[in-house]
């Protein structure tokens, strides 16, 4: 990790899904827009109300299967069913201009930039409880009940995972998780 007195240059945030990564994420760039935050690419279908470039470059798996080819993904993993990956050029753009970056990934996508780039900070966001994980993910309406199954199956690992993490944030209230992260990026 960075030294701690230095800005982190770049910052991973993980858990599992539905503990509310981009709830927090959402909420900390409403008030600090300048935090820049990597758009990943996916071969999942939108949500309703996502959209391409903006929540995620939504790709078939032919075109995923490109840029895994020409490198141009910093990291990539399958996440129940799917797969995802960090755009590599845009990430690097920002660190050469000296400016924070935000990774929204999974716990195998912060292993590989753990590998890649042992400067990051790595912060893993843990539910309150596993019931209340459970609710958030169902409450969320957007998957599948066989997805979800997948998803939770997934979380027991991430969660077994947390000691792997520099820094460890129990989403019980969003605002107050969205200021240590500032705190933590350094930002506010
Ligand atoms: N602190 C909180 N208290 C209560 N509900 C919350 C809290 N944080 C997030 N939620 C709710 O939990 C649900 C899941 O949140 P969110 O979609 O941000 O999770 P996520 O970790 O980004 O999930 P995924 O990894 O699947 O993308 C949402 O309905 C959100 O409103
Ligand atoms: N390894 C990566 N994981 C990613 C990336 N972008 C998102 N994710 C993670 O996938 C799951 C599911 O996301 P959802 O939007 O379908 O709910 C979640 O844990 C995300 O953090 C990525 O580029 N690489």
């Amino acid at each position: 990790m960075a030294a701690h007195s230095a800005r982190p240059r770049l910052t991973v945030l993980s858990g599992p899904s539905g503990v509310g990564k981009s709830t927090v994420v959402a909420h900390m760039r409403k008030e600090h827009p300048e935090v820049w935050l990597s758009v990943s690419a996916t071969t999942r279908r939108p949500r309703p109300g996502e959209r391409d470039g903006v929540h995620y470059f939504f790709a078939d798996d032919g075109e995923f299967d490109k840029l895994i080819a020409n490198g141009e993904l910093l990291e990539w993993a399958e996440f129940a069913g799917n797969r995802y990956g960090t755009p590599r050029e845009a990430v690097m753009d920002r660190l050469e201009a000296g400016e924070p970056v935000l990774l929204e990934i999974d716990l195998q996508g912060a292993r590989q930039i753990r590998e890649s780039m042992p400067e990051a900070q790595l912060v893993f966001l843990a539910p309150p409880s596993w019931e209340e994980l459970v609710r958030r993910l169902t409450g969320r309406g957007t998957e599948a009940p066989e997805v979800i199954e997948r998803r939770l199956e997934a979380a027991r690992t991430e969660l077994a995972a947390e000691s792997e993490f520099d820094t460890t944030l129990v989403n019980t209230s969003v605002e107050d998780v969205a200021n240590e992260l500032l705190a933590l990026m350094r930002v506010a």
